[in-house]
């Protein structure tokens, strides 16, 4: 297996060792039957980079995004997120790093239908306890950000899809966390406008240095991140420098702005 962790010591946001996840089934038989998806999963992934997490369907990556995003605990080993051991945090303390230090974006966008994009945008803040104008003016700036200012008070049904993603990243910025965890982000999208949500979260991590890990079964959207890692039966098989990378850099570099288009 090729791999470029040891190129990557300094101030390590993810540090996994060991790790191993096994779900607990009950059979048609009344048995109990163990199904382990990952196995020893050693992963160090710096402030900074920016990472696809690849793999046939089943391969284990959604559950190791639920792992890195505490939304789900390994069956043993460690998980260090900011110099934090994510099994000693109580539930509380999970919440607030949930809230705090990751923004999560999903394929489905998952916005409130009701809720203006703005409010969507806002909401962390209101379980972060911070007040409602104070929330909204910050949801405004974000949006401006991603380019949706005037249309801040639509609801999701009235934004493309390409709008949806764009609030849902915005709502993921906006506690300024140092990790973005994407699945399969673009995976409602069209060629066009996947694109440009790609270009968004190049741009976020080279210009804000935001870490971000995303899992694509595309390569072409996987092109856009710095590192690749591949997962097969839960099994890291591949973990390189991504070289495609570089071309949309260079692209990046000429002038292509995803915040305004
Ligand atoms: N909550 C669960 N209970 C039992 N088994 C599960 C659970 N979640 C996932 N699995 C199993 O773990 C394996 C890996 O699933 P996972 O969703 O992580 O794969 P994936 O690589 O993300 O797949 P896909 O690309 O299709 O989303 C599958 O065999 C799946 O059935």
């Amino acid at each position: 297996m090729a791999s470029i962790q040891a190129a990557h010591t300094a101030n390590p946001l993810i540090q996994i060792e060991d790790l191993c996840k096994s779900y607990s089934l009950q059979g048609a038989d009344g048995k109990t039957i163990t199904n382990q998806v990952l196995f020893s999963i050693n992963l160090t992934i710096n402030q900074g980079e920016f990472v696809a997490i690849m793999g046939h369907s089943g391969s284990g990556k959604s559950t190791l995004m639920n792992i890195l995003g505490c939304l789900d605990t390994p069956t043993s080993g460690s998980y260090w997120l900011a110099g934090k051991n994510v099994a000693a945090l109580s539930g509380d303390e999970l919440a607030h790093i949930r809230n705090q230090s990751i923004g999560f974006v999903f394929q489905g966008f998952n916005l409130l239908k009701r809720m203006t994009a703005l409010d969507n945008v806002a909401t962390p803040l209101l379980y972060a306890g911070i007040g409602r104008s104070q929330s909204r003016k910050r949801a405004l700036e974000l949006l401006r950000r991603t380019g949706l200012e005037s249309f801040a008070m639509h609801q999701p049904n009235q934004l493309s899809g390409g709008q949806q993603q764009r609030v849902a990243i915005s709502r993921a910025l906006i506690n300024e966390p140092p990790l973005i965890l994407a699945d399969e982000p673009t995976g409602n999208l069209d060629t066009q406008t996947s694109r440009e949500i790609m270009l968004l979260f190049e741009q976020l991590n080279r210009d804000q240095g935001i870490t971000i890990v995303l899992v694509t079964h595309e390569d072409d959207i996987a092109a856009y991140a710095k590192r690749l890692i591949r997962l097969k039966d839960g099994h890291i098989i591949l973990d390189q420098h991504n070289k495609a990378s570089e071309t949309i850099l260079d692209q990046a570099a000429a002038g292509n702005s995803p915040m305004t288009q």
